[in-house]
């Protein structure tokens, strides 16, 4: 087992050939972070790609970009994103860092007035960092114009010492033993650190020579890109990250057999109990169902952007709602299932060579970083809190919100399900979605205007996100798709993704009126019979996901299913079993052992 130091070490090297092969190769921002992806650590070319880079390409000027983009892509700097502080995570305008003009010297004093203003958390900001975009409150004549962006050198590129002013390390090691404790999430402490007029960034607003603020014509909230732009990458990550788990436990699930031998018979697989197929077959539904919304939000994200590069910023809002909605609902729903698929692996899920405890300490702080996942909710909230009040002024909804304008039907429709079959109907399947989501919406705006509340609205949230989900599930199957029986069986896990959110928010349903308690039972029986139509292609349909066995990392889940010997030969590599008698026998036990037979001798 390595040390931490010996882990960064390692992972330092790792990704410093990762950065000379993206450079020798003249790799795209894409292709690196596939690169990084391959090499599965969550080292510092993800900060410098993931957020320096977008930071700098969404908040710089064209003269800044040029100047900074060329220096980060060729790896003479490495970048890391310097928002949260002790502080202050979620609170964005909460923080304290202060950047305070100067025009005596056409400069900003950087500085760290309290502690809780220290710099925390930011990857690759403890050792590794050259340079950060540092989020701080402008102040120029005078007056607080609260957070913008600057460029910052930290460490000098002859020896990577920190700048004078600049106190700067590691903040201890994280939950998990792998990935992230590779990474120096870092502190950093400003003591007047005088930086040139021209680091702040400066496309959203700038200060002239004389220190008078000028703001662009561009929205404040673009302050906030980066976020939204890694927000829709972590959705890809976490369905990723959800298959690589659901593979894991299926294959497993296969290979594993236990009880129900009859006459000395093979034991029954556990993947064909029924307890096992309820609590695993959503997930696999899951997977696919985070994958297809990942694609359709990749193209929201990339549509949004081309519309702002024309400075059409009408679909700003949604792209936020969509990326910190979606962001919150894949990576809670991925954090929980990764820990539901090491029980569903049993004793031996536990273990390291399984892949699942890894998995699970890499991906469970995805419902923290880029957002508190119960904060973005909110923010979903306030979006349709906001539309629905347009719904009620005349104003027709567009986008993912659409379905609010059909308000008069779907505030009192029925619905049109009667027998287990009709649960098989897309068209049933998604105006009961749509029925729910805008009914606690609408229910939500009642209550907020009776007694204004900044935490109403989560659950309508999220109902929000679900619908969003089920619905670019079911637009997907109208595609043409590929493969021989392949619609049949991506149908098959799309009415499983939809009827288990049924079962698992029964009650918003009913409270909502959208289905009876009869409709909800004859959904729970259909459920019933997808997961054991599923079950003769679960172990198909997740190898199609298509996962090296390098890359999978499981001694659990390897395409040959030779899981004994796997986990057998794991076992022995262990750095304990290197000597048969262990350290500390003679200092510790043969004293006690020889002690006691003594006495029992008396
Ligand atoms: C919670 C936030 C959004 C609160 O923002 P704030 O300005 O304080 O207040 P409002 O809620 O009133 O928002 C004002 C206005 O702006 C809109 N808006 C907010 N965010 C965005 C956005 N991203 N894009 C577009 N528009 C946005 C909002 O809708 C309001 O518009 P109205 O028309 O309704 O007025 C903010 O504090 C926030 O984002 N907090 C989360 C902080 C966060 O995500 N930090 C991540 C740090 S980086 C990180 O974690 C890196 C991890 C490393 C790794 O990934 O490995
Ligand atoms: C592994 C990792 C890597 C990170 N990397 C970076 C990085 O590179 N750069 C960077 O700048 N930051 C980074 N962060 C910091 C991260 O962005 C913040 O931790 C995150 O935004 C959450 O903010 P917070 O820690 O202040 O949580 P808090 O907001 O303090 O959350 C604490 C609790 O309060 C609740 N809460 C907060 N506000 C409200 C509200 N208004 N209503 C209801 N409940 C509320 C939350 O839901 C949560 O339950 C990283 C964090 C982690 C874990």
């Amino acid at each position: 087992m390595l040390s931490r130091k010996e882990l960064f070490k390692d992972t330092l090297k790792k990704a410093a050939h990762a950065w000379k092969r993206t450079v020798e190769l003249h790799l795209t921002e894409e292709e690196a972070n596939l690169l990084r992806l391959y090499i599965d650590q969550p080292g510092y070319v993800d900060l410098h790609w993931v957020m320096f880079v977008p930071a700098i390409k969404g908040q710089g000027t064209e003269e800044q970009q040029k100047k900074w983009l060329t220096m980060a892509y060729k790896f003479q700097i490495i970048g890391t994103y310097a928002q949260t502080e002790l502080g202050h995570g979620s609170n964005v305008q909460g923080l304290e860092t202060t950047a305070t003009f100067d025009p005596s010297t056409d400069e900003f004093i950087m500085h760290s007035p309290t502690l809780t203003s220290s710099k925390w958390w930011p990857g690759g900001l403890g050792k590794t960092s050259t340079h950060a975009v540092v989020y701080a409150r402008l102040i120029t004549e005078g007056k607080d114009y609260g957070i913008h962006g600057f460029i910052m050198q930290l460490r000098s590129l002859d020896d990577h010492s920190p700048l004078p002013g600049i106190t700067i390390g590691d903040i201890g090691g994280k939950f998990g033993s792998g990935a992230y404790n590779s990474m120096d999430n870092g502190v950093m402490r400003l003591d007047h650190v005088r930086i040139p007029r021209d680091q702040m960034l400066m496309r959203l607003a700038q200060v002239t020579r004389e220190g008078k603020y000028v703001h662009s014509d561009v929205p404040k909230q673009l302050l906030y890109g980066t976020m939204v732009y890694v927000r829709q990458t972590i959705v890809a990550d976490a369905s990723r990250a959800l298959s690589r788990a659901v593979c894991i436990a299926v294959r497993y699930g296969a290979i594993r057999k236990q009880f129900g031998s009859k006459a000395g018979g093979p034991e029954t697989q556990v993947l064909n109990y029924k307890t096992q197929q309820s609590r695993l077959f959503p997930f696999l539904a899951s997977a696919y169902a985070f994958r297809f919304v990942g694609q359709w939000l990749k193209w929201l994200y990339t549509d949004v952007t081309q519309k702002l590069e024309s400075k059409d910023f009408s679909t700003l809002p949604e792209a936020h709602a969509c990326t910190a909605g979606l962001k919150s609902v894949t990576t809670s729903a991925t954090a929980d299932a990764i820990e539901e698929c090491q029980k569903l692996c049993g004793g031996h899920g536990y273990l390291n060579s399984s892949g699942l405890p890894e998995l699970f300490a890499v991906n469970l702080p995805a419902c923290t970083y880029e957002g508190d996942n119960v904060v973005l909710l909110l923010q979903v909230a306030r979006f349709l809190m906001k539309t629905v009040s347009q719904v009620a002024s005349g104003k027709q909804p567009v986008g993912t919100t659409a379905y609010m304008g059909n308000i008069q039907h779907l505030m009192q429709c029925k619905s049109v399900v009667n027998t287990v079959e009709d649960w098989l109907n897309p068209a049933a399947i998604k105006e009961v979605f749509e029925a729910r989501a805008l009914r606690m919406a609408v229910n939500c705006a009642q209550n907020i205007s009776k007694a204004p509340s900044q935490e109403e609205g989560f659950e309508a949230a999220v109902a929000h996100v679900q619908l969003i989900i089920v619905t670019k599930f079911i637009e997907k199957l109208q595609e043409d798709i590929l493969g021989h029986g392949v619609k049949e069986q991506l149908q098959k896990l799309c009415g499983i993704y939809a009827l288990h959110l049924i079962h698992k928010h029964l009650g918003d349903f009913l409270s909502t009126g959208c289905v009876t308690a009869r409709q909800g039972s004859l959904a729970n029986e259909r459920l019933g019979k997808l997961y054991a139509q599923v079950r003769p292609n679960a172990v198909a349909l997740v190898d199609a996901f298509d996962y090296t066995d390098h890359y999978l990392g499981s001694a659990l889940g390897r395409y040959d299913g030779d899981v004994y010997s796997a986990l057998y030969k794991e076992a022995w590599k262990d750095p304990l079993n290197e000597t048969v008698v262990p350290d500390g026998y003679q200092e510790h036990l043969r004293p006690l052992l020889k002690q006691q037979l003594k006495l029992s001798r008396l």
